[in-house]
C-alpha cells in the first residue's frame, strides 16, 4: 500500500526501540520499584513542566510462550479489553496496514485525577537477527506510539489526552536447542523487555501518579502475561 503519512516515523520510533533494547543496561540511574521472582520493574524519576514523566523499564522471563505470542496478544486490538484492567474502553480508528491501526482507548478514572484518554499508532513487528550474525537476537516488538490527532477520533471529551511511547520487546530461547518440529512449550521461554514514557498529558499530584504507577505496572504485567500463558497453553506454538 502507498507509505501512510506516519510510515516514516513509525520505522524511526521502531529502529530506537530496537536499539535500546540490545543494550538494556539498566544502570544505577533505574530504582527497582518492584521485584517479584522473575519480574522486575524499574523507574526513572523525571518531570516536565512540574508533571510527573517517570519512564517505566520492566524485564520478565515467561515460561511456555514465545515472544511471538506475547506480542500478537499484547498488539491485537480485539483482545486489548479482555487482559488490560485499567481501560474503560478501546476501539480500532484506522488501518494503515494488517500490522499498524491507530487505537483510540479511554482510561478509568484515577481518583483525583482527571479522566485519561489515549490515541495511537500500534505495530506489530518480527526484526530477525542480522543475516550474518545467526546468535545475534531475534526480537518481536509492538509500539503504541502517541499521534495528535485523527479524524474519526471523539473531538471535545471531558479527558486529558495522555501521551505515550510504549515497546513490548520479545526474545524467545528454546532449550535445549532442537529443530523446529519436535519443540513443546517445556523447552521455550519468553525474555520480555516493557518500556513505558507515559506523559499525562496535564497536571497530577506527583505523589499520587507514582503511587498508581508502582502499583498499577506490576499489576498489569503480570495480568498480561497470565493471559497470554491461558490463551495459548492448547494451542499450537507461535513462533
Ligand atoms: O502498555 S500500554 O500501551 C497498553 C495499552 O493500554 C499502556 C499502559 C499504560 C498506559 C497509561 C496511560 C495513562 C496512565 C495515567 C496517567 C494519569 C492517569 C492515568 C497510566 C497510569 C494509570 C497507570 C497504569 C499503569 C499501567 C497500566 C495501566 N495504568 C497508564 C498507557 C498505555
Amino acid at each position: 500500500s502507498p507509505k501512510h503519512k506516519y510510515y516514516k516515523e513509525i520505522n524511526e520510533v521502531i529502529a530506537e526501540h530496537i536499539k535500546y533494547a540490545a543494550k538494556l543496561d539498566i544502570d544505577n540511574t533505574w530504582e527497582l520499584i518492584h521485584d517479584e521472582g522473575e519480574m522486575k520493574v524499574f523507574k526513572r524519576e523525571m518531570e516536565e513542566d512540574g508533571m510527573v514523566v517517570d519512564p517505566l523499564k520492566a524485564v520478565h522471563t515467561v515460561k511456555g510462550i514465545t515472544g511471538h505470542e506475547v506480542c500478537h496478544y499484547f498488539w491485537n486490538p480485539d483482545v486489548r479489553m479482555e487482559w488490560e484492567g485499567t481501560l474503560e474502553s478501546a476501539q480500532v480508528l484506522d488501518w494503515f496496514s494488517e500490522d499498524t491501526c491507530v487505537c483510540y482507548q479511554i482510561h478509568k478514572k484515577v481518583w483525583p485525577t482527571t479522566q485519561r484518554e489515549a490515541l495511537f499508532w500500534t505495530q506489530i513487528r518480527h526484526v530477525p537477527n542480522e543475516d550474518e550474525d545467526e546468535d545475534g537476537p531475534d526480537y518481536w516488538i509492538v509500539c503504541n506510539y502517541s499521534i495528535p490527532d485523527h479524524d474519526k477520533c471523539p473531538e471535545k471529551t471531558k479527558n486529558i489526552r495522555a501521551i505515550m511511547n510504549v515497546a513490548m520487546i520479545c526474545e524467545t530461547v528454546v532449550e535445549p536447542p532442537q529443530s523446529d518440529r519436535n519443540i513443546t512449550r517445556e523447552n521455550i521461554t519468553c525474555k520480555i523487555q516493557y518500556h513505558a514514557n507515559v506523559n499525562p498529558g496535564g497536571w497530577a499530584p506527583a505523589s499520587v501518579l507514582r503511587a498508581v504507577y508502582k502499583r498499577e505496572y506490576p499489576k498489569f504485567l503480570k495480568r498480561f502475561t497470565q493471559y497470554v500463558m491461558d490463551q495459548t497453553k492448547d494451542k499450537p506454538i507461535m513462533f
